[in-house]
């Protein structure tokens, strides 16, 4: 094992000769170099810490944790020092890079059995590690599983690690949304009732999935549609054709992991003890399997990014699209997405116009619905036997739209509406000039059109061909694109851009081609729809009685409790209203459309607070409204100078029980370390 305290890295620059760059991420650029007074070849991750300014914390999470932590699976940081704008993180060298790279290079489509169960043997045990010392990694994929050239096998990447004593609050409210949506556990997603380590054990599900098959389920959507998928679809499994080389223990082994009860998914421990790791081999094995006759590293790297910026060029010449696509940064190795609304808004613009086939994951999926009942979304006894499977959950999925839209009208006093709030899935305001969408005058008939382009949106399962496309169903489709154009966010890309040819087979990697073209680019600021439906409250406001802005919800004002309007009968059994309007409802069909819309709301909520926090520099103070921490402003106002300021201390109050939180777990981890050294000091004594 390595002793923390055996070598001392020097923190100047001028120590260090960086050589050629060896990896690429989101927020860093990776190179082999020379650490000159030791004569010792290391890694420099170098970060800008000017480009990484939203998150500074991220960096110093990573930074503090990737030094206190001490396992031989664990990459972790000689050093680390700032110089110039660029923070510097020393590590060991990892010569044979990562396992996304070496899959990239030699093995596209995924490894061996034995291979995968060395690998994923290693990560458990840092995990164990990990989660043992309170740490959930929250980024495990390929990606940061790296091997070194004598087949020593690391978990990378602390940059979204968290502590576990953190309350739940804070994770949530400082880390919403962070990490990659393919490995993302399905509670990660929701953000309802938060998540604990249990996330990391998806996450190591799904990386048993993209080292079996070279890449990770759902890999070719955009961020948007993974969320849904990964929330709607059974999870994704092993039990496909294609899987037929792989062993019934290693299936059992994924089935485990991707369970979305987290409370049902095992411990790393338990997991580390599964017949699956029977098949698990030496380094040696590794490194005589998956590194024998590799480029080195660096030239691997380069070749890689000639590829990807081909890649890219193609893509480009048929999207002329910067902002596209979680593919393209895919490709690029880059996958810890941020989230971002407007992208988000961009691709699901795609997403409605997706006729492609279906992949092996989704047939999947649905085959799967029959079989497992954990299903979030779609209840199973839905589906029946006879009806071919991507039908089945076509009709499944539309069916819970019109539910929905039954929902709404059912639900008159209902102060969250959830038909209303779906189209806003797809709304993004439009452009100075036009003439908004007024959701008051959608004539019944306008709202059945929206909702059968969002259930196109959102039926992925369904893979219906260009046929079924093509008629009837199809032709109504297109009636409303001008109808409904203005409430969408409506492609960047050219019309030109589009192929007309359909996408097909199972390359996962293929982009998603829009059907229809898109005449101009709808993409709005969000503000304006915020301001405009404040300003202009509804019909359902007048209706509501006193009404107040909770972010995108009303709630009224006989009870503003987070726990929902007493006002409103809502009946969480049915899943529908008591209201005199029989509901023909399965909870189960509307839950997907309201974890859509609270995704949705969550991400519209960051974009806020971040249109704020850039409204706070620009502006470079705001009065009052600094006093009060910018998440509070998107609640209710407060009343009072004395409230305002007590809510400011509240937060301060909260801010340093957080910091204390932190020293104290830093110090637990310093003290164990000690104890280890004193233990070892003591048992050489005694030799
Ligand atoms: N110690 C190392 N030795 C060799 N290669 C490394 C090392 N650390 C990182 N790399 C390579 O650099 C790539 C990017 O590094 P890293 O994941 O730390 O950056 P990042 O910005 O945090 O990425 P992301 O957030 O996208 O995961 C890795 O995928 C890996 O291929």
């Amino acid at each position: 094992m390595e002793h923390p305290f055996e070598k001392r890295f020097p923190v100047n620059a001028k120590d260090y000769k960086l050589y050629e760059e060896v990896g690429e991420g989101v927020s860093a650029t990776v190179y082999r170099a020379l650490c000159i007074p030791l004569n010792e070849i290391v890694a420099i991750k170098v970060l800008d810490l000017e480009k990484c300014n939203n998150d500074l914390d991220g960096i110093r999470r990573e930074v503090q944790t990737m030094s206190l932590i001490d396992h031989p699976n664990l990459l972790r940081a000689h050093c680390s020092f700032a110089t110039g704008h660029n923070l510097w993180v020393v590590m060991p060298y990892m010569a044979g890079g990562s396992c996304l790279h070496i899959m990239k290079s030699a093995f596209p489509e995924g490894f061996e059995e034995p291979v995968i169960a060395t690998l994923l043997r290693e990560v458990l045990k840092a995990l164990l590690y990990l989660h043992a010392h309170g740490h959930i990694h929250r980024d495990v994929k390929a990606g940061n599983i790296l091997v070194d050239s004598n087949g020593a096998v690391k978990l990378a990447d602390f940059g979204v690690s968290a502590c576990m004593f953190d309350t739940g609050d804070r994770q949530r409210s400082r880390n919403t949304f962070v990490g990659t949506p393919c490995w993302m556990a399905p509670e990660v997603m929701q953000q309802l009732h938060g998540y604990d380590f249990k996330a990391d054990i998806w996450s190591f599900g799904i990386t048993a999935l993209e080292l079996a098959h070279g890449h990770a389920p759902f890999s070719k959507y955009p961020p948007m549609k993974v969320l849904l998928m990964t929330l709607q679809n059974a999870p994704p499994g092993l039990d496909y054709e294609r899987d037929k080389r792989f062993s019934k223990s290693f299936k059992e082994l994924v089935a485990a992991c991707l369970v979305k009860d987290p409370k049902k998914r095992p411990t790393s421990e338990k997991l580390l003890k599964h017949h699956f790791f029977k098949h698990a081999r030496s380094y040696d094995y590794l490194a005589r399997n998956i590194l024998d006759g590799l480029a080195p590293l660096g030239e691997r790297f380069r070749v890689l990014k000639t590829k990807e910026a081909d890649l890219l060029v193609q893509n480009k010449a048929l999207y002329e699209d910067k902002e596209q696509l979680s593919q393209q940064e895919y490709i690029k190795g880059i996958s810890a997405w941020n989230f971002n609304l407007e992208d988000l808004k961009s691709q699901a613009a795609l997403i409605q116009d997706d006729d492609d086939a279906p992949n092996a994951e989704d047939q999947d999926g649905s085959r799967k619905q029959r079989d497992r009942h954990d299903v979030v979304g779609l209840s199973a006894e839905r589906i029946s036997p006879e009806t071919p499977s991507n039908s089945i959950a076509a009709s499944s999925q539309e069916d819970g739209l019109s539910d929905l839209h039954d929902l709404e009208s059912s639900l008159a006093s209902f102060p969250i509406k959830p038909l209303q709030a779906l189209k806003g899935c797809f709304d993004i305001g439009e452009a100075e000039g036009t003439n908004g969408p007024n959701w008051k005058g959608v004539t019944q008939l306008e709202s059945e059109q929206l909702i059968t382009k969002s259930s196109r949106a959102m039926d992925q399962d369904a893979g219906r061909n260009e046929g079924e496309n093509s008629g009837q169903s199809s032709s109504s489709t297109r009636q409303v694109v001008p109808e409904h154009k203005k409430f969408l966010s409506g492609s960047l890309i050219p019309d030109s851009a589009f192929s007309p040819n359909k996408f097909t087979g199972d390359g996962d990697r293929d982009f998603p081609q829009p059907k229809f073209p898109s005449e101009r680019n709808y993409s709005g600021p969000l503000l304006y729809r915020q301001r405009r439906e404040t300003n202009n409250p509804s019909s359902e406001d007048s209706s509501e009685g006193a009404v107040v802005q909770r972010g995108r919800f009303k709630v009224t004002s006989a009870d503003l409790s987070p726990k929902g309007p007493t006002n409103c009968t809502f009946n969480p059994a049915t899943g529908g209203s008591t209201s005199p309007t029989p509901l023909n409802l399965r909870a189960s069909a509307v839950l997907p459309s309201l974890q859509c819309i609270l995704q949705q709301n969550t991400m519209q909520r960051e974009e806020i607070i971040r249109l704020i926090k850039y409204l706070e520099q620009s502006s470079g103070k705001l009065g009052d409204l600094s006093e009060v921490g910018t998440n509070d402003l998107l609640q209710i106002p407060p009343s009072s100078a004395r409230e305002r300021e007590l809510q400011s201390q509240v937060l301060q109050l909260q801010q340093s029980i957080g910091n204390l939180v932190e020293e104290l777990q830093r110090q637990k981890m310093k003290n164990m370390q000690l104890e280890k050294q004193l233990n070892k000091a003591l048992a050489s004594n005694k030799k």
